[in-house]
């Protein structure tokens, strides 16, 4: 353990009792709470900020209970086996102890793998965010939002007419395992060129820190006439970034069932109904898909080939999750399974489409040529445009 600063988290005064602390009343109420007076203060950025030792006190409380709530949330999730924590554990808000303020550090504190480390940054990220867009603004905006587009559909027509899986074309310019894939990236031009080629769907990712990605892709596709339904290429950590995605123009989100729980997840999944948006629900192993079989209502599954922990690709994992009683559990649920990254020729596409896939998601195979409209055509060894 090395202590660079030192942290110490304390609420001797009033603790509240341990049940109504992990109820999900008591953690959105106090997730609004923070919100609302980080909102207030920015709203008032002109007229001086008096910070009475009242609020801050108050404003650390409310720190330090989120801060317990997500290692509770953290608990949970382990008994589903979810491994991907929400924040780091044994960092609580930095308190101010006197003339010295010290933050205990260890090794707990670092995320253990990419994915734990994108979800960290992620839950920041939308803080802020809700800050300057509150949940009652988007949800008026929803009122102006483009009518969403039906993505289940778009794939199911798609296979019918071309006999191979529907495919959701991703609009990336990098990732974390790839670095940059296209240096010349015009999002809106490689969404159209992907429609010409016969895209049933597009993925946009709007995350900017790790993708190079953004809204303002989503958007920008979205106005330019783009007619392939659209997701929204995220981490959804907070149910915020639904109405966010949707107001923005998205048709359908990801929610990844490594990183939520199946509280959570049954939660999303309720809100994307209300709103009109698809959840593509993503898995990656056996644990996962049956935590995710066992939630009525998924209409469409994306098996991930990509391990998102180790960066390891391995289009075998499409086929392992389809075999014996789950496949069978997804033919009688009627659930369209979406074959995800490592798809680079029509022999992979062929493969998966022989364990069960009716869509597949593609992105690095043809983001990265010159002309992506000709990725597709050497990805499934045919013009499917037609
Ligand atoms: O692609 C990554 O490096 C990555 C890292 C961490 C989290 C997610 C990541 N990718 C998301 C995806 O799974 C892919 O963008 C998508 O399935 C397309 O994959 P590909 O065709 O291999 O580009």
């Amino acid at each position: 353990m090395k202590a660079l600063r030192l942290g110490v988290y304390c609420d001797p005064i009033n603790p509240a009792p341990s049940t109504f602390k992990s109820s999900p009343i008591f953690m959105d109420a106090r997730k609004n709470n923070l919100a609302c007076i980080r909102a207030q203060q920015s709203k008032t950025k002109d007229v001086p900020i008096i910070t009475t030792s009242s609020n801050v006190s108050v404003i650390e409380e409310l720190k330090s209970k989120d801060w317990e709530i997500g290692v509770l949330k953290d608990e949970i999730a382990a008994t589903q086996g979810i491994r991907i924590r929400r924040r780091p554990p044994t960092a609580p808000p930095l308190h101010y102890v006197g003339p010295l303020e010290l933050l205990l550090q260890n090794e707990g504190n670092s995320p253990r793998n990419i994915l734990e480390e994108i979800v960290w940054n992620k839950d920041v990220e939308v803080t802020q965010m809700k800050e300057r867009y509150p949940l009652f603004s988007l949800k008026e905006a929803l009122n102006s939002a483009p009518p969403s587009r039906d993505f289940v559909g778009a794939l199911k027509a798609s296979y019918l007419r071309t006999g191979v899986p529907g495919l959701i074309a991703e609009v990336k310019k990098a990732s974390p395992s790839r670095g940059v894939l296209r240096e010349d990236f015009h999002p809106v031009e490689v969404a159209k060129a992907y429609e010409k080629g016969g895209a049933a769907c597009l993925s946009v990712l709007t995350d900017s820190k790790y993708f190079q990605g953004g809204f303002e892709n989503l958007e920008a596709i979205r106005n330019a006439g783009v007619k392939c339904p659209l997701l929204c290429k995220e981490f959804i950590v907070d149910a915020w970034q639904l109405y966010y995605g949707r107001a923005k123009g998205a048709d359908a989100v990801l929610l990844i069932a490594g990183v939520l729980p199946d509280l959570d997840m049954k939660y999303m999944l309720k809100i994307c109904k209300m709103i009109g948006l698809t959840a593509l629900v993503e898995v990656h192993d056996e644990n996962e898909m049956d935590r995710m079989l066992a939630i009525d209502g998924i209409e469409l599954i994306g098996i991930n080939n990509r391990n998102l922990e180790t960066f390891e690709v391995d289009i075998s994992n499409t086929k392992k999750l389809l075999e014996g009683e789950r496949g069978e559990k997804i033919r009688q649920k009627d659930i369209i399974v979406v074959g995800e990254s490592g798809l680079f020729t029509p022999a992979d596409i062929a493969y998966v489409q022989e364990a069960g896939v009716k869509a597949i998601l593609v992105g690095e195979s043809i983001v990265k040529q010159k002309d992506p409209t000709q990725g597709i055509i050497e990805l499934f060894g045919k013009d499917i445009s037609a």
